[in-house]
């Protein structure tokens, strides 16, 4: 397996505030990493440091070899980083096709991959399809979360981090995005990295899981492992929760 992402002793904050210490993890290509842990752990926080907009204070991250820690945020898009934060960031005055068009990178794809489109997009969220013209601000939070998956997926990233992708939506439109994310990871490959908090979902279509705690990696290993012991996953999340 190649490894694709290689995050060494990383530490970052927020100006002198360190959140993130000694983060070290590594990610395959074409794998999945469910990043689990209870509020506040620092998972959004290890998210936004990939993508490049925190305070970075130590260590090293590389993506197909490639050093990201040097390189501002709008680099690292350009590097491979496909970055879809909480706050769903599409823009709202615009149309559907255009916030799609708007970001669009059409000539860039990875491994033999097929290119994302508008078109391809449209055709893994047909709810999207149906809403082209509308603007941002008429969408629900459902159809604007696949519109922020959708604008991620056009720049054809090498690495997607999707920031709590299901959050405070209603359970058809879950059970809608899960299937999308599945088909863009398992079946098409591409690689990901999901911060969710109801772990079970997310670790039946990952590869590996990552816990934090404290800003800590607390436990890495196969998503197999924490989805067949539910035991270990309560006890670590557990163990969070008490502190
Ligand atoms: N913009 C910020 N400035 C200063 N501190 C911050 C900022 N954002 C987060 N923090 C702090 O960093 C720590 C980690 O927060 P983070 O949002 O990364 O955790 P999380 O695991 O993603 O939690 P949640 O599940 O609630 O999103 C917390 O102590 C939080 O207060």
């Amino acid at each position: 397996m190649t490894t694709l992402l290689q995050v060494e002793q990383l530490s970052a904050g927020y100006g002198e505030a360190v959140v993130l210490n000694d983060i070290s993890l590594s990610l395959g290509e074409g794998e999945t990493l469910a990043l689990l842990g209870r509020n506040g752990t620092g998972k959004t926080t290890l998210m936004d440091t990939l993508a490049g907009a925190t305070r970075q204070h130590g260590g090293q991250i590389f993506l197909g070899g490639q050093a990201l820690h040097t390189l501002p945020s709008h680099e690292r898009a350009a590097a491979g980083i496909g970055w879809v934060p909480q706050e769903r960031n599409i823009f709202k005055s615009l149309t559907v096709q255009e916030n799609l068009t708007a970001v669009q990178r059409p000539g860039r794809h990875w491994h033999g991959s097929r290119a994302w489109t508008p078109e391809r997009v449209y055709e893994l969220f047909p709810r999207l399809a149906e809403r082209k013209t509308n603007l941002g601000t008429q969408l629900s939070g459902g159809e604007q979360q696949m519109l922020a998956v959708g604008r991620a997926l056009v720049l054809n990233p090498r690495l997607l981090l999707l920031d709590e992708p299901l959050e405070g939506l209603a359970p058809i439109i879950v059970e809608e995005l899960l299937r999308a994310i599945a088909r863009i990871t398992r079946e098409e490959g591409l690689s990901a990295i999901i911060v969710e908090q109801h772990p079970q979902a997310i670790l039946k279509i990952s590869h590996r899981a990552v816990v934090l705690d404290h800003g800590r990696v607390v436990h890495a290993s196969d998503a197999d492992t924490l989805r067949e012991n539910p035991d270990l996953l309560d006890s670590l999340l557990g163990v969070a929760r008490k502190l």
